[in-house]
């Protein structure tokens, strides 16, 4: 069987060299060894005073172009730096700073042309340690359709994340992205496009091509950890690879863990029972069926039989409402949820699914902005004491409402979660607090709990667990504030649970490779999961100084 490389944190010495030799934090003693001191201003400045720089400098940017521009440099000269500035403002990071490092900078492409050759290809990375991979193939970035090889700023941002949130170092990190070809017209007529100019290949061919690269992964870096990212049709890939390798898709099982989590919470703040849901999702691709499938598993736990807790959910696509009577042929993946009880009536609109079901729950992952429309959510709420409205899709740009929509037109009374970030909206003199229900409360912890536990593979109990730990973790005060989800200044506390208890359901299932930490106590499993994450702070050993108006902070945990 093959085995994961150790988890072992690189020392600090060669950090220092490798990822910051001109960084005004360094001590003398460092300068000199590094043979930058006079090259450097004299002044040796503290984390803090250099992190306050950074948001001045940041906010002085005034176009998105230009924060990323900055951000990725940061990155590039000062590693260390840019995560503590990531960490320590990751409230106000998901309004600026992450959306610009969820952005495109460079990984690894692997193109169509390479079949045959793609071991070799993966061989030119330059880094020699890779614990986890983000891969797409562009075909479906977010909810802004095929990008082709410009879907690159996916993997990387994700990975950003992974570093940000669950400690994994950014070197041990591959951004992979598939040159399969696109359908996308403008890209292939445009001479400026980088990447190959052919129409995405067959299903088939990509099978083929996919086989070739899990083995080659898993030949270069054995037990390589694998997230399928924003694939078109992520369904037989997941299917045929779960059960082989250390694997997930984070479209269809981390958001069907975070929204899950979501739903747990939502539903203990309504009071409504599993057994008197009836949810109305639109758009019914990877992250829609993913989302709901998560959702029957927990209604079937909370004790109704798989097909009462199936018949919970009605499914709107670009077709209307998804039954077997339709007369189209479904997706495969359309058919689980497909309605045959609907009396040969046919629904064209959300709006009139809405009236023939009448939802206690609104789902949206369909990329349509504003369908969930005032008309809607006022029905929405004369209908349900507190409906639960969750608009999915991101970017915000594709929202099926925002925030303020959901709060004037529900009249303040909707459970609320959104897949990209909106402001508090004051109503009626009250401040209302939006939920982000983003699979990045949970890919993090998912992945390092696979690395560390050395998961032969990743499986649907892992992925429940981490739903339930996310929900476990959102804390009284929260859920009194009117959130579904922790507060993200708290990610990399909530991404150690989730994490812990993705290890130990690999332990009760046997799954896991590392058996040192069997039997261990959640304390004793934290306290070692944190020893492994990479922590801007530790690495250069330099003693923080308080500095007015920041924090002062020395580690992450
Ligand atoms: N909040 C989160 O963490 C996540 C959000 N998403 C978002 O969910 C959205 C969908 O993602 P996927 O399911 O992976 O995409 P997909 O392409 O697999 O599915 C999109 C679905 O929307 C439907 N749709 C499109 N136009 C429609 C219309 N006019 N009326 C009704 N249905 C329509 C399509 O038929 C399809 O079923 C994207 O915006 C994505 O960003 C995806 C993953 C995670
Ligand atoms: C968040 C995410 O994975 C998506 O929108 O596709
Ligand atoms: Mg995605």
């Amino acid at each position: 069987m093959a085995s994961t490389p150790n988890y072992s944190p690189a020392s600090p010495q060669r950090n220092l060299q490798k990822s910051t030799p001109h960084d005004t934090s360094h001590s003398l003693d460092v300068r000199k060894q590094l043979r930058t001191h006079g090259l450097l201003p004299p002044s040796v400045e503290s984390h803090a005073l250099q992190a306050q720089r950074c948001l001045k400098q940041l906010a002085s940017k005034t176009s998105p172009i230009e924060k990323y521009i900055y951000l990725s440099t940061l990155r590039n000269t000062n590693t260390h730096l840019f995560y503590r500035v990531l960490l320590e403002n990751f409230n106000l990071t998901t309004k600026t700073l992450t959306p610009v490092v969820y952005t495109p900078v460079v990984g690894l492409y692997v193109s169509w042309k390479d079949r045959g050759n793609i071991v070799n290809v993966l061989r030119n990375w330059p880094k020699p340690k890779v614990e986890i991979t983000v891969v797409t193939d562009g075909s479906r970035i977010l909810g802004l359709g095929d990008l082709g090889v410009n879907g690159m700023g996916i993997p990387v941002g994700k990975l950003t994340l992974y570093t940000g949130c669950a400690g994994i170092r950014p070197e041990n990190t591959l951004p992979l992205c598939l040159d399969l070809g696109t359908n996308n017209e403008a890209f292939l007529k445009d001479p400026l496009y980088l990447g190959t100019r052919m129409k995405k290949v067959t299903d088939a061919e990509e099978k083929e091509f996919l086989d070739e690269l899990m083995v080659a992964l898993n030949t270069v870096w054995p037990g390589i950890v694998v997230q399928f990212e924003d694939f078109k049709n992520p369904f037989p890939a997941l299917e045929r690879y779960q059960h082989e390798y250390s694997c997930f898709n984070d479209d269809i099982q981390g958001t069907g863990a975070v929204i899950l989590a979501g739903i747990i919470n939502a539903l203990k703040t309504t009071g409504k029972p599993a057994k008197d849901q009836r949810a109305v999702f639109i758009g019914a691709g990877s992250a829609g069926v993913g989302v709901a499938k998560q959702i029957v598993e927990f209604f079937q736990k909370e004790g109704l039989t798989e097909d009462e807790a199936r018949q919970c959910f009605w499914f709107v696509d670009t077709k209307g409402l998804i039954t077997n009577d339709r007369g189209d042929k479904l997706a495969q993946h359309k058919v689980y949820f497909s309605r045959d009880d609907n009396d040969g009536q046919q629904f064209k609109t959300l709006e009139q699914v809405v009236d023939y079901v009448k939802p206690t729950m609104l789902l949206g992952l369909s990329t349509i902005r504003g369908v969930f429309n005032e008309s809607i959510l006022k029905k929405m709420a004369q209908m349900n004491e507190q409906p639960i409205i969750f608009p999915l899709s991101n970017p915000s740009s594709n929202a099926e409402c925002s925030f303020e929509e959901a709060v004037k037109h529900t009249g303040g009374k909707c459970v609320f979660a959104s897949g990209s970030p909106w402001p508090p909206y004051l109503y009626n003199g009250k401040v209302m607090q939006p939920s982000q229900g983003n699979n990045v409360y949970v890919f993090p912890g998912i992945g390092l709990g696979a690395i560390l536990s050395k998961a032969v593979h990743i499986s649907q109990e892992m992925i429940y667990a981490s739903a339930v730990a996310l929900s476990k973790a959102t804390n009284a005060s929260e859920i009194n504030h009117g959130k579904l989800y922790p507060d993200l200044d708290r990610i990399r506390e909530v991404s150690v649970i989730v994490c812990r208890e993705v290890i130990k359901e690999a332990q009760r299932q046997g799954l896991d490779r590392e058996t040192s930490m069997r039997g261990k106590s959640d304390e004793e499993l934290d306290a070692w999961i944190r020893s492994r994450m990479y922590d801007p702070y530790k690495e250069h050993g330099v003693v923080e100084e308080k500095v007015a108006g920041s924090p002062l902070k020395k580690s992450l945990l």
